[in-house]
């Protein structure tokens, strides 16, 4: 006999309204709005298209006003399936905010941490590691030092400079010497993933492995693009260093190609690109039937990196997690300036505590996001072109 008012069927909650806020260095937060006064904070972007990941954040609004957020798997259908035409990083990285939010919001509803929903923790802390070096590694061993001494000890830089499609040896000996460099400072004190952001392709990428073996990174990201997916399992072939890539895959569906081929070690999804905690909860169950670790990408804000968290606590084949303090992609700002509670963010000795708030665990500084989006840049990623002029991968 349902009598009193905790057995009440409850009306359910509805969403009210979505805001998106562009601040520096290039991120976006959006604010989901609730009738019972429950707001979720999601983080959709595409780095240097946050105007179309904006646009397309409030082209999904009308099939999310006036719905029962609670109800997350049938909103990310709709979304995902609603308007024909889907994936690619603008229409899932949209998704992914939102999808961030409405984890956001139940966890807040029900009073408990995101990763209590998704099962609980399969660990007590999540090992991270810091970007060293900028866009053309230099100084990466002043930077090892410094981080080194606050507790990091895993790292990853770029592998090279801009490097043409068949590249001379002196670039790739200039490339190997940075690494080589790197274990004769530090050893096996440390460990390291070289990230050739897709700068390299087949013709260079053999060469390139063969010349790093000895220095054994931890794993290699990207060594050649996403769109060239089949080479992954040629190159595994070639290499004992764990190959690793994902940041520029966008669901379940593209990432099932790489698992049926093999090659893949490693996959760094990104829960702000690749559909949200959903989706890359999924992403990292297939990954885990093929004894694939996850690493998840996460070069961005604390909104996105909280959802990573939450992922990484509730997977047992997490084993690194990106964080993107003091990365040379934002400029001065750090994702702690845009929360309220700072202290929540706990890095100790390289790794971080769950958290412990209800929903994401982030208290976002509504006022500072507002004012700060006043002042949002329009930052784009530098435009490289080759010796011959022609357009070089970034
Ligand atoms: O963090 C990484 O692994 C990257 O490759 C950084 C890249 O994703 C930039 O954020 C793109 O603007
Ligand atoms: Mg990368």
């Amino acid at each position: 006999m349902l009598t009193g008012p905790s057995h009440r069927i409850r009306c359910p909650m509805k969403i009210t309204k979505l805001s998106t806020f562009r601040v520096a260095p290039r991120w976006m937060f959006l604010k989901v709005e609730t009738d019972e006064g429950i707001d979720g904070w999601g983080e959709p972007v595409v780095e240097g298209k946050s105007l179309s990941t904006e646009a397309a954040v409030h082209e999904f609004a009308p099939y999310l006003v006036g719905q029962d957020p609670m109800r997350i798997n049938d909103l990310w259908q709709v979304m995902y399936r609603g308007g024909f035409y889907r994936g690619g990083p603008t229409l899932m990285s949209a998704i992914a905010g939102i999808d961030q939010a409405l984890w956001d919001i139940k966890g807040k509803a029900l009073g408990v941490p995101v990763y209590q929903l998704l099962g609980g923790l399969v660990r007590d802390k999540m090992k991270v590691y810091s970007w060293v070096g900028g866009d053309r590694p230099s100084d990466v061993i002043r930077d090892i030092k410094r981080l080194h001494e606050r507790g990091f000890d895993t790292f990853k830089m770029n592998g090279s400079v801009e490097m043409g499609p068949l590249d001379n040896s002196a670039k790739v000996d200039a490339a190997i010497a940075r690494i080589a460099e790197i274990r004769e400072a530090f050893g096996n004190t440390i460990e390291f993933g070289i990230d050739f952001h897709g700068r390299i392709g087949l013709p260079m990428a053999k060469t390139m492995l063969r010349e790093l073996e000895p220095h054994r990174p931890l794993f290699v990201e990207e060594p050649v693009l996403a769109e060239q997916d089949e080479h992954y399992a040629r190159l595994a072939q070639h290499t004992s260093i764990p190959l690793a890539a994902g940041e520029r895959m966008y669901s379940r569906f593209e990432f099932k190609r790489v698992f049926e081929a093999g090659g893949l070690a490693i996959v760094q999804p990104d829960p702000s690109h690749a559909g949200g905690i959903s989706e890359c909860l999924k992403i990292a169950a297939m990954a885990e039937a093929y004894d694939v670790a996850l690493a998840p990408h996460c070069p961005l804000g604390p909104v996105a990196l909280a959802a990573c968290l939450h992922l990484d606590f509730v997977s047992h084949n997490a084993v690194l997690q990106e964080q993107s303090i003091g990365i040379h992609y934002n400029q001065g700002v750090e994702p702690l300036d845009y929360v309220l509670n700072p202290e929540d963010f706990v890095i100790q000795d390289g790794y971080m505590l769950p958290f412990t708030k209800p929903g994401l665990g982030v208290v976002m500084n509504e006022a500072h996001i507002r004012e700060a989006s006043l002042r949002a840049p329009d930052w784009r990623n530098p435009l490289w072109r080759h010796e011959d002029g022609s357009v070089a991968e970034w």
